[in-house]
């Protein structure tokens, strides 16, 4: 059998593998579900997600890792051992594994994805940075004298990061990415139309319609929820257009964080991210009228990935080359 080599994106909202040599094989909502009164998984990732909102009381969809940290440890090992042996079960030699886990996670947390990892088989486990994954699955070539700048918008943090010589020289986190966005669409609507709608509700709204800057024409989309008002269900009809400023707000956080960083990179490698622009990645990208938004904002052009769900894993797997070519990590299973 084949070597081969796995890289795991242990994303908040979703969990991306992708092995080397053969692409990205498995893409599933990061979400167990648990039974309470017997503290037994019944299902992980799309069957569970599956589940979500649908269970009798006893049944609980858990989200493991919320807003960029791992908030269940023992969970979390649950998923990542579940999708290393998934995607195993067909080669007989133990791979190596690299995981880009949340910048937000604590030390105690990044091992015990390398300690699941460990445990489900792998016979190396590595722990790469988001931006540095980002850029690479992105066909940037980070070895280079040059600034680059990634900005990667995920499911619970937006990760903003200046690149040189395969490392990263400044970044910051921030909380404003694609469930806080869902989160704002809730609120709004429960305050301007007295209506209750779910987060599935709220994230194909955002998806379909919703918009940071007028880039589009105003677009009518019908959702359904609970009235606030009978307690019945409804059907309203809302427009894009009604979101901008709400979704605009929020954006500006990202923006002012956007500023932050590159106020405190050294000139030369500004001139250089000036010249090349802003790279976005990450699900949360594919907002409308970010690009243009972060563009007029700071006067950088912005470009999205060609693959910005996926560039994160399949730029951890491509990380496996540089860590054979002696590229320091934070923190590996040879440790
Ligand atoms: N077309 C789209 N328009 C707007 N948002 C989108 C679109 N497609 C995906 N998203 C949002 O992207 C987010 C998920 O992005 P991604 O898969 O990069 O996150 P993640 O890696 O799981 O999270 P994190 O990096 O925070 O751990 C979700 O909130 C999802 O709703």
């Amino acid at each position: 059998m084949a070597n081969y080599d796995i890289g795991i994106d242990l994303g908040t909202t979703s969990i991306i593998i992708y092995v080397v040599g053969k692409g990205i094989v498995s893409k599933e909502p990061s979400v167990v579900a648990v039974n309470k009164k017997t503290d037994s998984v019944l299902a992980i990732g799309q069957k569970a997600y599956e589940m979500a909102g649908k269970t009798p009381a006893h049944i609980v969809v858990e989200r493991p890792l919320q807003n960029g940290v791992i908030s269940d440890i023992d969970m979390t090992e649950e998923i990542v051992k579940y999708f290393i042996k998934k995607v195993s079960s067909s080669y007989v030699v133990k791979p190596k594994v690299a995981i880009c886990v949340p910048s937000a996670v604590t030390n105690v947390e990044a091992r015990a994805a390398v300690n699941a990892a460990l445990s489900a088989g792998a016979r190396k486990t590595f722990l790469v940075e988001e931006p540095i994954a980002a850029a690479l699955g992105s066909g940037v070539d980070i070895s280079l004298p040059r600034g680059r700048m990634v900005v990667d918008i995920g499911g619970g943090t937006a990760d903003i990061a200046v690149i040189s010589l395969n490392d990263v020289v400044d970044s910051t986190s921030v909380k404003c990415a694609g469930t806080q966005f869902d989160d704002r669409i809730i609120q709004y609507v429960r305050l301007n139309h007295k209506v209750l709608i779910g987060e599935k509700t709220a994230e194909r709204l955002k998806k379909e319609i919703g918009s940071v800057k007028k880039v589009m024409e105003d677009t009518e989309m019908e959702i359904k929820g609970r009235s606030l008002e009978t307690g019945l269900p409804v059907k309203i009809t809302v427009t894009s257009d009604e979101f901008i400023p709400t979704l605009n707000e929020f954006a500006m956080t990202l923006v002012v964080a956007v500023k932050g960083v590159l106020e405190k990179t050294p000139p030369e490698l500004v001139g250089d991210i000036l010249e090349d622009g802003i790279l976005l990645t990450g699900g949360g990208s594919l907002i409308k009228g970010l690009p243009e938004l972060i563009s007029g904002e700071t006067g950088v052009q912005c470009r999205v990935s060609e693959n910005p769900i996926d560039c994160v894993a399949i730029g951890t797997g491509m990380a496996l080359d540089l860590i054979a070519d002696g590229y320091s990590l934070s923190y590996s299973s040879d440790y």
